[in-house]
């Protein structure tokens, strides 16, 4: 009886159905698990206890193993990387309704206070536009913007002469210059190098990057807000922010406000956008956001230009052939009798192929800025909950092989063609992609 039945034509359709049954819910369950981990992750820590000093090699490593999405536990909070141009662009540029939330973190929260851009949605959004639109209006890429810059390398080139030689460190000085021109396009006033308060703050602006990122961790082990003391630095952050707001920022918002007469820069632009609202009109166009998007915009921009200069100036150094293939395509095309200007990017080729090659072999943001999902979605086949912190591997693109053949070759050449001409590779994205992406970086102007 039981063999008739194991042999029957409808056991087998029954055991077909069950193996299909099975099947779907193998799938199924696949579908809605997170991207692998690197390893266990403990309770409270997460993978944190897993993290090398400095981790840069160790996320290229899991990418190459379990890539391209990995996920992380940073204490209680999962953080998904995401590798390789294709998966970045997919989440960024297709997915960008999801990913484009800046995540509310216990950092964010304190020193951004939801204001300016390290904020989301509606927001968020107003507040970029109007600071496009500002900057454009302020010439932002054109002549005006160049004559500040012109201005600052004049002054920076004649502080390095002074040194007559000796040996020094770089960053000071073009953390000053840098933050020189963003000063000149916000308050629209000449600060010099000899400017005492501006050379201060130059070095606030310095000092809280490099405290940010040893207080970050208080973002994802919440206990260790409570030990005494100022152990990651987090409240010397919050006083050097404070003192960077009051003693530069909302002295000159006042300054401008007393003058009552409008001058070519950002403050007063701003100024002008909140004199420009109706009545009833819900919108976050107001001081408390100016004070906030200038100083995010100093902080965004100083950093991050001075580290490109100080790694231009150390791949220069020991490309000693690079260097004079540069200063001759200066004297070729630009000649002695006057400094190179942002036109001269046409004739200038080898030029602009060395900085794409310093942007794409510095990395400098190698995970960009953090984003957050903004809700659950399904993502290459796996489940990305709500609130998941998101952070592209940038470093994935700029070293691939795939890409690049010898990415850990310094070699400006790849950025020409046979022709000598410039070869825009889409793969470059120092200042990441999407709609949250640097906006100083404006393809209309890279032309
Ligand atoms: C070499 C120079 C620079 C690099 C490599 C760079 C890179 C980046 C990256 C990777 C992001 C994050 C994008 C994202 O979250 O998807 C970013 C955002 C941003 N950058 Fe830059 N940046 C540079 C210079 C500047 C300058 C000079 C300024 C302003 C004066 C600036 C202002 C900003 C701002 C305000 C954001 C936030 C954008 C938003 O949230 O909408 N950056 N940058």
């Amino acid at each position: 009886m039981l063999s008739e039945l194991i042999l029957s034509e409808s056991f087998h359709t029954m055991l077909l159905g069950m193996a299909l049954a099975l099947l779907a819910l193998y799938v199924k369950s696949h579908k809605t698990q997170l991207p692998p981990t690197p390893g266990l992750a403990l309770p409270v820590l997460g993978h944190l206890y897993r993290l090398e000093k400095n981790p840069r090699k160790q996320f290229l490593e899991w990418g190459k193993k379990f890539g391209p999405l990995v996920s992380l536990y940073m204490g209680n909070q999962l953080a998904i990387v995401i590798y390789g141009y294709d998966a970045i662009k997919e989440a960024f540029v297709k997915n960008a309704d999801v990913f484009s939330d800046r995540p509310k973190t216990f950092l964010t929260q304190m020193l951004g206070k939801d204001r300016g851009f390290v904020t989301s949605g509606t927001h968020w959004r107003e507040q970029r536009k109007v600071t496009i639109e500002i900057l454009r209006e302020l010439g932002l890429g054109s002549n005006v913007m160049e004559e500040k810059v012109q201005t600052e390398v004049t002054l920076l080139v004649k502080a390095i002469d002074d040194l007559h030689g000796e040996p020094f460190d770089p960053r000071p000085v073009t953390m000053l210059s840098i933050s020189n021109i963003i000063a000149a396009l916000m308050f629209g006033t000449d600060f010099r190098h000899s400017d005492s308060k501006m050379a201060a703050c130059a070095r606030l602006i310095g000092d809280q990057i490099s405290l940010i990122e040893s207080a970050a961790v208080l973002n994802f082990l919440p206990f260790l807000r409570h030990l005494p003391g100022d152990i990651f630095g987090f409240y010397k952050v919050l006083n050097l922010a404070e003192s960077l707001e009051q003693g530069l920022i909302k002295e000159q918002i006042g300054i401008h406000k007393a003058n009552n007469q409008t001058s070519h820069d950002f403050v007063s632009g701003y100024l002008n956008k909140m004199a420009e609202q109706t009545d009833g009109v819900n919108s976050d166009i107001n001081e408390e956001n100016l004070t906030a998007v200038v100083s995010n915009l100093f902080a965004a921009g100083t950093e991050t230009t001075s580290t490109t200069l100080t790694w231009s100036l150390l791949y220069l150094l020991h490309h000693p052939e690079v260097t004079e293939r540069c200063y001759s395509e200066i004297v070729t095309h630009i000649g002695k009798d006057r400094r190179a200007t942002f036109n001269d990017r046409h004739k200038a080729r080898y030029i602009v192929a060395t900085v794409m090659e310093i942007q794409r072999f510095a990395s400098i943001a190698p995970f960009s800025l953090q984003h957050t999902a903004s809700r659950d979605i399904m993502f290459r086949d796996y489940v990305i909950p709500k609130g998941t912190i998101i952070m592209p591997c940038l470093d994935s693109v700029h070293f691939s092989e795939e890409i690049w053949g010898d990415p850990h070759n310094f070699r400006p050449d790849r950025f020409l063609d046979d022709s000598g001409q410039v070869i825009k590779r889409e793969e470059l994205i120092p200042f990441s992609i999407g709609q949250y992406s640097c906006f100083v970086y404006d393809k209309r102007r890279s032309n």
